[in-house]
């Protein structure tokens, strides 16, 4: 489990330390972290670090000192250095180290910027050493205009080398994940002492890139994370396994209740991913004719016109392909919404809900659902407010419904009425397709039914019971994610359709799962090997 932190919750765990004047040693710990991951990042790039060039982007604070530091290191190693000032000055000692390693300082000035630019766009590494988590707001004056410039050159191919952003993009808020812009896109964050909560979070993600954290000791003094992603060493253990004499109503049952004239696909979709996805056995309710198409392209699945309550499952699923119009379907949803099962609402079915809900009553809006969803409980988000801040929107929305939120993005986050949230991103921009959803309500739905009273190894993973349902939300998230990059390599990395991702699941489960066999073991009391 990656757990990630706001720049105040670091802050705080930094005070003891700080107070027992390591200040310094923890600097050059964030500065040995980051310099040997740019020296891994040239390595893992076939690229030579002797003679190659890196330009630091250094800030007045300590931000800029670690860049300093690890730009000393570097020069040790025979790089060649050079720091470019943007603020008039640097931390005095991390500057004077950096000299004394022989780096070059030139100061940013309105004149001198464009061979400054020159400067950063021919390095073969520029690190981002300009803003950290002290920074109030975004990048300003003459040190926004270099970056517009790198950036420009680097989005016009002319620069060639990678970026390295130290702790986080200058300009990414640490908490909220929101970008002031100009912002330097990074290939590789470093960030010190835990992740930040901002830099997996979209738009914050889309500046961070692959985020490596280095341990710099104040991990203990770290107090609960205000979000946290699933591993694939999670995902295993939370993953349902049958008991060794289960049967199909043991496994869990769902009941789904999508799909309309319009958008037939969808319910069928929505059934391809529970079916394939552990649940033992999946009801359909809805219109005959889609029934019918349900059951010709699922022969599993078990299809009826009948209502909510004569029908017995462990969860629902609810909304995937409904239509404002579709009323007899509406009121399934509402139903099983108001059944206190577990139910994930996609879609059609989210404005139709009751304002206040349950923690397992999973939503699972886009962007633009979400923004509507605010509006109607009296906020004033349109879509573009809700992608700017994705994170104060779902954990808004959570609160206000007290229903767990899933905001489906490139990065997908979960919240819990109770404040937990989760973020995923492990699929491939080819997931954005079609029908993904649907499978991905599927998803959830299946794992929703195979949920039982056992808590504890949520617990285990330092979830508490209530908040368990985000849990699963993620994980489904995960398998989702999962199961469409599987299906993309298959075609070597090519496009995929909302079909693929179902097929995909049962392999990518069990290749997952095989990661934590010895847990799957101990949960089905069994002690010898299945054959
Ligand atoms: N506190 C510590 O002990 C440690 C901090 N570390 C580093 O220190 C960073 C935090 O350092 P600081 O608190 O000095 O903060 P920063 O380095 O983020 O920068 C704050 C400085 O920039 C100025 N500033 C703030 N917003 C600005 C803006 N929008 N434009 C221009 N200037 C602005 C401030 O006046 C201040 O001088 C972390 O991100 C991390 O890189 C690490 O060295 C690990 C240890
Ligand atoms: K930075």
């Amino acid at each position: 489990m990656i757990s990630a932190y706001t720049g105040k919750q670091v802050r705080q765990a930094e005070e003891p330390l700080l107070a027992a004047g390591l200040g310094d040693v923890l600097m050059q710990r964030a500065a040995h972290g980051l310099a040997n991951a740019v020296v891994r990042e040239f390595k893992s790039r076939g690229l030579r670090t002797y003679g190659a060039g890196v330009a630091v982007l250094t800030g007045k604070g300590n931000n800029g000192g670690d860049g300093l530091y690890a730009a000393a290191f570097l020069a040790a190693r025979g790089m060649r250095t050079t720091a470019i000032l943007t603020a008039g000055s640097a931390h005095p000692q991390a500057l004077a180290a950096f000299e004394q390693a022989g780096g070059r300082v030139l100061y940013l000035s309105d004149a001198a910027s464009g061979a400054l630019v020159s400067e950063a766009v021919r390095a073969d590494v520029v690190i981002d050493a300009v803003l950290g988590t002290g920074a109030k707001g975004g990048l300003r004056g003459s040190a926004a205009d270099l970056v517009t410039a790198i950036a420009d050159a680097r989005a016009q191919a002319r620069a060639e080398g990678f970026v390295v952003a130290c702790d986080l993009p200058s300009g990414v808020d640490a908490d909220t994940g929101a970008v002031s812009t100009p912002a330097l896109a990074a290939d590789l964050t470093v960030t010190f002492g835990a992740a930040k909560t901002g830099l997996l979070v979209d738009p914050g993600a889309d500046y961070a890139g692959r985020v490596d954290v280095v341990p710099i000791g104040i991990e203990e003094h770290l107090d609960q994370p205000g979000l946290r992603r699933l591993e694939d060493a999670d995902v295993a253990r939370l993953l349902p396994h049958p008991a060794r004499r289960a049967h199909k109503y043991s496994r869990g049952v769902l009941g789904v209740v999508a799909g309309s004239a319009d958008y037939p696909g969808a319910a069928v979709l929505a059934c391809r991913g529970a079916l394939a996805a552990g649940v033992g056995m999946v009801r359909y309710l809805g219109p005959p004719e889609v029934a019918d198409l349900v059951r010709r392209s699922c022969p599993e699945m078990v299809c009826s016109t009948g209502a909510v309550a004569d029908n017995r499952v462990q969860a629902w699923l609810v909304g995937s392909g409904m239509g404002p119009d579709d009323h007899d379907q509406l009121q399934r949803a509402r139903d099983a919404v108001t059944s206190g099962l577990p139910v994930v609402a996609d879609a059609g079915a989210l404005p139709a809900l009751p304002d206040v809900m349950a923690p397992n009553v999973v939503l699972t809006p886009h962007a633009g659902e979400l923004a509507a969803l605010l509006k109607r409980l009296g906020g004033e988000e349109d879509r573009a407010a809700v992608e700017a801040g994705t994170l104060a929107a779902v954990r808004r929305a959570a609160a206000l419904t007290g229903a767990t939120v899933l905001l489906k993005g490139a990065t997908t986050l979960v919240a819990a009425p109770a404040g937990d949230v989760f973020s995923q991103a492990d699929g491939t921009p080819w997931l954005a397709t079609a029908g993904s959803g649907d499978v991905l309500a599927g998803i959830i739905g299946a794992l929703l039914a195979q949920e039982d009273s056992d808590v504890g190894r949520f617990r285990e993973m330092g979830v508490e019971p209530e908040q368990r349902w985000a849990a699963v939300a993620a994980l489904g998230a995960a398998l989702h994610g999962k199961a469409g990059r599987a299906a993309s390599d298959a075609c070597s990395g090519g496009p995929i359709a909302a079909g693929g991702i179902a097929d995909a699941i049962p392999e990518t489960w069990g290749k997952v799962s095989m990661l934590s066999n010895a847990g799957v073991r101990k949960r089905n009391s069994h002690t010898l090997p299945l054959r």
